[in-house]
This record gives structure tokens, C-alpha cells and sequence, in this order.
């Protein structure tokens, strides 16, 4: 086992499926590399590969080329070491419909020799209200909870989480992301598939945004936005009659339009300069009500990919 380097790799790794008789490459040469300590986001619409990805790292699926390195280890080669360094929380699971949520955690415990305390990640998770409903009557977000659950229970060295959010509310989201970074300040690497550019932004430290199998854009999103999203719109409002021919002029702004409305003008900018651009609207416009939007990873996505995030959500090798 390798005490330095990346907790995960992917060195071009390539997973083909056929689909009516058509075969297509669902993950498509993805290189990644995820660090101990690290919270590591997939980000991509339905069918980009995540799923596939995340499997093959947990050894669930064979890559059809190309190699996978978990704590060095070949994940489909080694399954019983594998087991003791990496738990996942599938994206859909079967529980023991029967078992209570304290049941279910502890027979889960008993399979490590030195397992979580299941009442105390029963409390982190937000489960103390449902430990004694059988898994047959949660509802979505607590069975989702329970799930991630069971993948902690083995205080994994490396963490994987398909779509753990998908389900909960902003209080339980905002609980499991607590639980997430506890687990990567402790020295564990996370590695978590999202639909949520703000979960990815507000959680993660590094992320690879995955279209169509491929990995398009990968680093700290603060990074991959100033790299490929830096324009910000900027809303503002003015007294009727102001001139607006410095803005207008400006290099650093596109896309302006005005609404007049009783007296005032609001007025929506796009630029790459929003420093400059503040100064110019504060002090030489009076404006007010200034509001400024990042376009975010959103932004990173439609420029590399030319679609929009939603738009995106597409079946590869169908078309
Ligand atoms: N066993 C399989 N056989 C054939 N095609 C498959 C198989 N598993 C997945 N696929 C296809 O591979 C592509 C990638 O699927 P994958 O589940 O990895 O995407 P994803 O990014 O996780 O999507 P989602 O966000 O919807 O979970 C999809 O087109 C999917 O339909």
C-alpha cells in the first residue's frame, strides 16, 4: 500500500458499453487524482459517467482499459483489502426493510473491527428521531442519510458518495456537509458525484466536470471559474437621465440593457472587470442597489461545453 500520492487514480481510463447494439464509451479516457483529505466533486449531468466512474474506483466494474489505483491498490484485483480502505454509498441501495435504523447500523458495525460508535453517527446525520423506524418506513431523505451512514461506518480512508444530497433538505444538506468535512479533515479522501454547482462550489476543493465521459474541466472551482467564467453581471440602479456613455464605452462591459421605471433606470451589465466596473458605478453614477452575479460553475460548464447544465442531461450514444 502507498503511503504518499493520491488515495485515488485514473490513468486514461476508458469503460465501453453497447447499447442496442451499439457500443459507446460511457467513461471516455479520464485521468483523476484524488488526495488524502481531499473533498473531490463529480460534477456532470445525467449520464455523463459518474456513476461508472465511481464504480470502477470501488471495484464494482471492470475498466475496459486504462488503470485504477486506490491506495495503490487495483480495485477489481484486490476486493478484500479494498473493502478495508474505501466504503461507497451507492446511489440506490436495498436495506433490511425490517431492521430499525440503530439496528441496521449495528450489524453494519460489527463487520469492522474498529467501527463508528452507530449512535453517534445516528446523532451527526440527523437520525436520532428515526432510530427506531424500520428502513421500510423512511422517508427519502432519511433513507438517504441512512446510506451514507453504512458507508461511514467503516471510517473508509477513502469515501465515495453518489449524489449524497439528492433528497434531503437545505438543514440536512447543510448537516451532511458538516459530516463531510469532518471526515476530510481527519485525512480522509472524499470523493462525491453532484448535479449541485453550488454543493460542488461550497463543499468541494477540487472538482472534474464530466460531459459525455469525458472530464472537460478539472481544478479548484474558484480556479476553473476565473479561468473560463470570469464575467460577472452586475445590476444597478440610477436616477433617470444619467449618462451612461462611460459604460457604454467601456472595453470590460457587454450585454448592457436598461429598464426604465418612475424616475430611475436599472441597469444590467456583463463584464470581466468588476472591481473597475464598481468603482465607475459608485463614485461617478451614484448607483444603487448594486447586486453582482457570478456565472459560477454553471458559467465553466456552458463555455466549455457550449450547453447549459440542465440542457446537458442526455442519454451518450443514443444520438
Ligand atoms: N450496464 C450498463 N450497460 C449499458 N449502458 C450503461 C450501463 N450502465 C450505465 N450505462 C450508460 O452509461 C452512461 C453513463 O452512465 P452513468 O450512470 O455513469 O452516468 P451518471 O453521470 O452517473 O448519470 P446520473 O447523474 O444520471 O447518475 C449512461 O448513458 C448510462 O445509460
Amino acid at each position: 500500500m502507498e503511503a504518499t500520492g493520491p488515495a485515488v487514480s485514473l490513468d486514461r481510463v476508458i469503460k465501453r458499453y453497447e447499447r442496442n447494439g451499439r457500443a459507446f464509451n460511457a467513461v471516455d479516457g479520464v485521468d483523476l487524482a484524488i488526495q488524502p483529505g481531499g473533498v473531490f466533486g463529480l460534477l456532470g449531468p445525467n449520464g455523463a459517467g459518474k456513476t461508472t466512474s465511481m464504480e470502477m474506483i470501488a471495484g464494482l466494474r471492470v475498466p475496459t482499459s486504462g488503470t485504477v489505483r486506490v491506495m495503490g491498490l487495483d480495485p477489481t484485483a484486490y476486493r478484500a483489502q479494498l473493502r478495508q480502505v474505501l466504503a461507497i454509498q451507492p446511489q440506490h441501495a436495498a436495506l433490511f426493510e425490517q431492521q430499525t435504523v440503530a439496528e441496521l447500523l449495528r450489524v453494519w458495525a460489527s463487520f469492522y473491527p474498529d467501527a463508528e460508535d452507530p449512535d453517534h453517527l445516528i446523532a451527526e446525520l440527523g437520525l436520532t428521531e428515526s432510530r427506531n423506524v424500520r428502513t421500510a418506513k423512511l422517508s427519502g431523505g432519511q433513507r438517504q442519510r441512512v446510506l451514507v451512514a453504512t458507508a461511514l461506518i467503516s471510517r473508509p480512508r477513502v469515501l465515495v458518495l453518489d449524489e449524497p444530497s439528492t433528497g434531503l433538505d437545505p438543514g440536512a444538506r447543510q448537516e451532511l456537509w458538516t459530516v463531510i468535512r469532518a471526515r476530510s479533515g481527519a485525512g480522509s479522501a472524499v470523493l462525491l458525484s453532484t448535479h449541485s454547482m453550488e454543493e460542488a462550489t461550497a463543499l468541494c476543493d477540487q472538482v472534474a466536470i464530466m460531459h459525455r465521459g469525458r472530464v472537460v474541466a478539472s481544478g479548484a472551482p474558484a480556479d476553473l471559474i476565473r479561468k473560463h467564467a470570469a464575467e460577472r453581471r452586475l445590476a444597478f440602479t440610477v436616477m433617470h437621465g444619467t449618462d451612461l456613455t462611460v459604460l457604454r464605452s467601456h472595453a470590460e462591459v457587454s450585454g448592457l440593457t436598461e429598464n426604465h421605471d418612475n424616475g430611475s433606470v436599472r441597469v444590467d451589465l456583463t463584464t470581466s472587470d468588476t472591481d473597475a466596473l464598481l468603482g465607475l458605478v459608485t463614485s461617478r453614477l451614484s448607483g444603487r442597489d448594486i447586486q453582482i452575479r457570478d456565472a459560477g460553475l454553471e458559467g465553466v460548464f456552458l463555455r466549455l461545453t457550449g450547453a447549459s447544465f440542465e440542457a446537458a442531461d442526455e442519454i451518450p450514444g443514443k444520438a
